[in-house]
């Protein structure tokens, strides 16, 4: 096998979740709704004698090394019996509710079935990416949801469970402060109960019902840390739909809020992706 391949695949902004338990990772995930962003993980992979991972990000906030090595994505083309050079880098940062764990698994395994001629399916690379995000506590909906494109609602865990998509022109904007470390909420059976119990009644049908929905949510879920209240409260002032982004310390805007969202951080204009994983080079 020669050559490189270089796949791109989406983030994804959880609006709401609640987690709900199978009996295998694949029948494990969550229920809740989102919005796949234009932002996410461009992986390039070429095979090599030995596998190595570089993990950087080039977020509006500039470019850095994240690491050398990820057991996520060692593992993974160990379990798909290849040996590649991999550098995954992320368009928003890590750890901050954007899915970019989902996005590199899916870019990763997009680019690796290309270079090794793998013959897998996108529901194939689709069920691999959610079972091990489900195995390693990453995330529990992110892959269902960008695996496509839109505002993806899922009522049913694992990669069948998206019943509804829409595609809003929406300007969105984002601004983060940090990182929530989500196998500590998602592996907590205390946060899940109250994350279950603030669950929403019924599906949204367009972008201002899931911003209500989501921020209903948040509310009541007991997971809004005290350092994004002030920048809620001011999209409440102005009359700006926001809530936070799951999991991360981070707010979410409808329309463009630049200006206000700037004001606390480096705040980023994102749109909704309209389509999942893709193949960019090969
Ligand atoms: N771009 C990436 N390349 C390689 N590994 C990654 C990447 N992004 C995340 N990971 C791995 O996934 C682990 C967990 O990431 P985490 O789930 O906190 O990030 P996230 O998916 O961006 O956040 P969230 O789930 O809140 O949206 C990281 O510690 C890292 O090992
Ligand atoms: C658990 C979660 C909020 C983490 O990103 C997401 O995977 C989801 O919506 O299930």
């Amino acid at each position: 096998m020669e050559g490189t391949a270089v796949a791109f695949a989406p983030g994804h902004i959880s609006g709401y979740f609640k987690r709900i338990d199978g009996d295998s990772p694949k029948t494990t995930g969550s229920c809740g709704a989102g919005i796949v962003i234009d932002r996410g993980v461009t992986a390039s992979v070429t095979p090599s004698p030995k596998t190595s991972v570089i993990v950087t990000d080039r977020t509006p906030a500039g470019e850095s090394l994240i690491s050398y090595g990820s057991g996520l994505i060692e593992e993974l083309l160990s379990g798909l019996g290849v040996c590649a050079k991999v550098e995954t880098t992320s368009g928003l940062p890590i750890g901050a509710g954007f899915g970019m764990s989902a996005a590199a698994i899916l870019a990763t395994l997009t680019a690796a079935n290309a270079v090794f001629e793998l013959g897998m399916s996108a529901e194939a690379i689709s069920e691999l990416a959610h079972e091990t995000e489900v195995a390693h506590n990453t995330g529990l909906g992110d892959v269902a949801a960008a695996s496509s494109g839109g505002v993806a609602v899922r009522t049913a865990p694992g990669i069948f469970g998206v019943s509804s998509r829409f595609f809003p022109d929406a300007e969105i904007c984002s601004v983060t402060f940090g990182s929530i470390f989500t196998p500590d909420v998602i592996g907590s059976p205390e946060k899940m109960a109250q994350v279950t119990a603030a669950f929403p009644v019924g599906e949204p049908a367009t972008f201002t019902e899931f911003m209500m929905k989501s921020r209903q949510f948040a509310e009541a879920s007991g997971l809004i840390p005290a350092r994004i209240r002030p920048v809620l409260d001011a999209c409440d002032e102005a009359g700006i739909l926001a809530s936070m982004t799951m999991l991360g310390c981070g707010v979410f805007a409808a329309s463009d809020a630049l200006e206000i969202l700037s004001e606390f951080g480096t705040a980023v204009p994102l749109k909704v992706c309209p389509h999942g994983p893709t193949l960019l080079e090969v």
